[in-house]
């Protein structure tokens, strides 16, 4: 079976929940084979989650610089690693940077790019959500070795445990001329909530939540529920959340197993980042807002009302109460 490439998410100690659903989805393909991407030590730390994962080959693209430069890194490594493997295909996240480095190797490959695809089959066909949501379409690429972002959330990780071969690959030295340099980075203080991309349910709020303070019954009901706080556009416009929690075209796309919309109306650049969520709740107290005709669970309502109840019913069920 050819190998298919997955390129690793990963903070230098952990590897992101995305790419373990790569992995899963690469296994529709071919043989999965990571591709991590760092400084020095970093695929040994990473190795046995990824074999756990499914990972029979770990390309190890290994610099010091490979944390200085946005996306080249990672364009070079998985360039040399689609020489070294001749894959069926490369899987990338859907992410901003995913899509840069995908389309960066889809042009140096001359390959066919395929992004935000929300299911993959074993013959290559993809299914992607495209203008802004408005369309679901099957498409497969005719050119060249497919290069596909892959949604967040779109797949259910799955372990498949396998023994894994680490590949060392000489990344060449990233031509500092021609790339923004990072000179610093700060972690954002994102409590202990999971990533907005990464949760398993996501509990967000729009401009019926009010106000800043508002967002507290927000954030209540994704804490009882173990879920990220999102927002809509309206919402962070309005200054009543940080930017970086923006779901929708212009923010994140989210795939989580619960979505819950309070006070969001369901227009269609919100519902491009969140329809594919495997299932979604409204409360909303307009009985004609568009978000109640793509929920499974609608409810009409004052979120005010309703949220506060079931954060209350959730605790209580989690205490036995
Ligand atoms: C190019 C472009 C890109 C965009 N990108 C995005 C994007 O990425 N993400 C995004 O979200 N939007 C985006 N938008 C904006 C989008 O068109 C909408 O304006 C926005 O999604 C509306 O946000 P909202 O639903 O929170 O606000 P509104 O449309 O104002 O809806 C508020 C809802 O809250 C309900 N409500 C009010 N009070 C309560 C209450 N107490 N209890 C229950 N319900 C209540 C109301 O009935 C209403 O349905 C984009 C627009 C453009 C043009």
């Amino acid at each position: 079976m050819p190998d298919v490439l997955v390129l690793v998410d990963q903070d230098g100690e952990r590897v992101h929940k995305s790419t373990y659903e790569l992995l899963t989805a690469a296994r529709r393909l071919g043989e999965p084979a990571a591709v991590v991407v760092g400084t020095p030590g970093t695929a040994a730390r990473l190795e046995a989650s990824l074999a756990r994962h499914g990972a029979r080959s770990v390309y190890a693209a290994e610099s010091a610089e490979a944390d200085e430069f946005l996306a080249t890194p990672a364009v070079d490594a998985l360039e040399l690693a689609v020489g070294e493997a001749s894959p069926a295909a490369v899987l990338v996240s859907a992410t901003t940077d995913g899509k840069e480095v995908a389309g960066r190797l889809a042009a140096r490959l001359d390959a066919g790019l395929l992004i935000d695809a929300v299911d993959v089959d074993s013959s290559g066909v993809v299914t992607q959500v495209v203008f802004g949501g408005s369309y679901t379409v099957r498409s497969q690429v005719t050119h060249g070795m497919p290069v596909i972002t892959v949604r967040p959330g779109s797949f259910e990780a799955e372990e498949c445990p396998v023994r894994a071969e680490e590949k060392k690959l000489t990344p060449p030295p990233v031509a500092a001329a021609a790339c923004a340099r990072i000179t610093a980075r700060r972690r954002a203080i994102a409590g202990d909530r999971p990533e907005l991309t990464e949760a398993t349910v996501v509990v967000s709020g729009g401009r019926g939540v009010g106000g800043a303070e508002g967002f507290r019954v927000v954030e209540e009901l994704a804490d009882a529920l173990g879920g990220a706080v999102g927002a809509s556009r309206a919402a962070v416009d309005a200054g009543y959340y940080p930017h970086r929690f923006q779901v929708g075209q212009t923010g994140k796309s989210v795939s989580p197993q619960l979505y819950i919309a309070l006070g969001i109306s369901g227009a269609i650049q919100h519902l491009a980042g969140m329809q594919t969520s495997k299932t979604i709740v409204a409360v909303n107290k307009d009985p004609e807002a568009p978000i109640l005709d793509l929920a499974d669970y609608g409810v009409v309502g004052d979120l005010f009302a309703v949220a506060p109840e079931v954060t209350r019913g959730v605790a209580a069920r989690r205490t036995g109460g």
